[in-house]
């Protein structure tokens, strides 16, 4: 008998750096899935997977890894992508594929841009993608795309690197130069320096405060671009001059709307196929619009009461979901380890799931 015949039937594979799996705590989830019969295993990313399961799940923050993008960091998500593909009953959280949209901020945000939230006044702000440093062009460009001063630059990667959280507001056309390319440009919501996070399990969202950005306001060649790491202005414990409203503006609170962010959560959770992330929203000042300005991959959830019960129900909800969904499709003669007949599967489920 090997090592792996004597394991349950039901193992969760999960990678995360240590740094992210300390900071949650995450010994204690090991005691909430074997609550639930399931055996928690991390992911050896250097060896073939096949000799570590069998896994009923994949679950993982392989951000870093995927920005990466070096030959090694290749050679592992191949790894993991042809063990997905070998074994089409593993549930994995999330795919790759999706976190792959969230890790790129300009497509995060054509996404948005194409789902019905703009009905309910739900928006992200205009944007438009800097990849040259030719300012004359970049103004054309901004000026084409509707981006209006001041905005703010945010680079393309959205997560996992070093450099991702590095941003700057740029408040007229001599600040065009300080636009660090490839980047996303979008117009500054004023919402009066206060940040709603919603983080997102599955089916369970909470919403906490943050602070956020003060208001700014265009201004003509005078005024010189600020630049800032988003961690020390949007965390918890996050005190930034840059968070200080001005004397002369009141600091009336804006009214967040829980409708709107359940929609926003029953939204994206489908276009995004997703079950564990996180999305930022400020509420415009004056207009009381939302606006989605960015969207997170397994974020820290800091807050987030009952994270590890949660995220069980999100898995073995998720797992009877994928069960099913592939028994019937079987019973159908539907080849599901196809790609292109799990593509047709998927698309008769969700037409299943309106009439349900
Ligand atoms: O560690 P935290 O709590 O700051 O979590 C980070 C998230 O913060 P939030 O929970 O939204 O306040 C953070 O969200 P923001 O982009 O700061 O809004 C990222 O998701 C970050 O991921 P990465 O390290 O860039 O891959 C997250 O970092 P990881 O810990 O997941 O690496
Ligand atoms: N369009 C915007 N209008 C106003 N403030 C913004 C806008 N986009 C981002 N911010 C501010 O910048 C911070 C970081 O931006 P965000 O897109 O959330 O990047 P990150 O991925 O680094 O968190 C936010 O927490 C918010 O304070
Ligand atoms: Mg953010
Ligand atoms: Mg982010």
């Amino acid at each position: 008998m090997t090592e792996n015949d004597k394991r349950p039937s039901m193992v969760i594979g999960y990678w995360m750096s240590d740094r992210k799996s300390q900071k949650l705590n995450w010994i204690e989830f090991g005691k909430v899935c074997r609550q639930h019969g399931y055996e928690l295993v991390k992911l050896d990313l250097d060896k073939p997977l096949e000799n570590q399961g069998p896994f009923a799940v994949i679950l993982h923050k392989l951000t870093e890894i995927i920005a990466r993008n070096d030959e090694k960091a290749i050679q592992i998500i191949d790894r993991i992508e042809r063990y997905i593909k070998d074994h089409p009953k593993v549930l994995i959280i999330d795919p790759l594929d999706s976190v792959r949209t969230l890790l790129d901020r300009y497509k995060t945000y054509n996404v948005v841009l194409n789902t019905t939230l703009n009905n309910i006044d739900v928006f992200t702000p205009t944007f438009v993608e800097i990849l040259s440093t030719n300012v004359k062009d970049n103004i054309k460009k901004l000026k084409n795309a509707g981006v209006t001063f001041p905005f703010i630059c945010k680079p393309f990667v959205a997560q996992g690197t070093t450099y991702c959280h590095q941003m700057s507001v740029i408040f007229n056309e001599r600040g065009v130069a300080d636009c660090k390319p490839p980047c996303v440009a979008q117009s500054f919501i004023n919402h009066n320096a206060i940040l709603y996070k919603l983080y997102v399990v599955g089916d369970h969202y909470q919403m906490v405060e943050r602070p956020s950005l003060k208001n700014f306001y265009a201004s003509n060649d005078d005024r010189d671009t600020i630049t800032f790491d988003s961690h020390s202005v949007s965390k918890s414990d996050s005190s930034s001059e840059l968070s200080v409203l001005d004397p002369s503006e009141s600091a009336k609170g804006s009214s967040i709307d829980p409708i709107k962010l359940h929609s926003i959560v029953k939204t994206l959770g489908s276009y995004l196929n997703m079950s564990l992330y996180g999305v930022d929203v400020v509420v415009e000042n004056d207009t009381n619009r939302h606006a989605i300005i960015d969207i997170n991959a397994y974020p820290g959830y800091d807050g987030f009461p009952d994270f590890f019960g949660k995220l069980i129900d999100c898995v073995m909800s998720r797992r009877a979901q994928s069960v099913c969904s592939k028994a019937y499709f079987e019973d159908s003669g539907f080849d599901t380890s196809d790609s292109s007949d799990e593509k047709k599967s998927r698309a008769k489920l969700n037409s299943i799931n309106q009439y349900n």
